[in-house]
């Protein structure tokens, strides 16, 4: 029987990073990087650069760096960004609003498809050339559109139960933005987000330097 190799997060999470480096490194027009440029322009050692890329195989040539159109390629797969991801956002308030209208999630290959949103005066109105929907089309508009994640904006009472109304409708993901725990069936994936963290974060290491 395989194995099943366990990744840590950090190593998950780092990489978009390296993803995204190697984007701008690929518009310069250079072909090949080395893991000890890559980790000078993101600030991470080359040591855990190669750790982390060798926990998913052999990606580059000894002596050489590399190949960067390829380890785009490697990295996409393994974040599954190869997949087009239709997504819609529920709660088209400031924060839905802002990243309805963020452009950049195109290039990743996730495509804006609903929004939705409860209060009658939104509804209807056309964000990023998306039309805002009522929050209780959501069954019809997912499955029509084939939406596969759920962004949640809304405010944090309201969370569990625009979750659970975009289980029922079939999405496979959720991206919760609101600041409480959302309970969800086994088979759907969660990614809670939360600014703060990062800004807690720098004031840490801010806090850290002025000592
Ligand atoms: N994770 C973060 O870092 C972060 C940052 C900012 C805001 N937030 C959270 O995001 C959420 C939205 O914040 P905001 O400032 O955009 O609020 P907002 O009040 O500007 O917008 C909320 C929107 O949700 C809609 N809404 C309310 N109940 C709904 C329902 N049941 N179904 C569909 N739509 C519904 C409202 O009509 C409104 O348009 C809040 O939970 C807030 O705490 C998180």
């Amino acid at each position: 029987m395989r194995q099943k190799v366990v990744i840590s997060k950090a190593t998950i999470d780092r990489l978009p990073l390296y993803f995204r480096t190697l984007r701008v490194t690929k518009e310069e027009g250079r072909e090949i990087i080395s893991s000890e440029e890559l980790g000078r322009r993101l600030g991470i050692t080359p040591e855990q650069i190669r750790k982390d890329l060798a926990s998913f195989g052999q990606f580059g040539k000894k002596g050489v760096g590399y190949y960067v159109h390829e380890l785009m390629r490697n990295i996409g797969e393994i974040l599954g960004l190869d997949n087009n991801w239709n997504i819609a956002v529920v709660g088209i308030g400031h924060l839905g609003a802002a990243l309805a209208n963020y452009q950049n999630f195109i290039t990743l290959g996730f495509n804006l498809m609903a929004l939705f949103d409860a209060d009658e005066d939104v509804v209807g109105t056309i964000v990023n050339k998306v039309k805002v929907d009522h929050i209780n089309d959501v069954n019809q508009v997912v499955k029509e559109r084939n939406i596969h994640i759920g962004v949640i904006a809304v405010p944090a009472p309201f969370a569990q139960e625009v979750a659970d109304k975009l289980v029922t409708a079939g999405v496979t993901g959720i991206w919760n933005f609101a600041p409480r725990k959302i309970v969800v069936p086994e088979h759907i994936c969660i990614v809670n987000e939360d600014l703060s963290v990062g800004l807690s974060n720098l004031s840490y290491h801010i806090t850290r330097k002025l000592l």
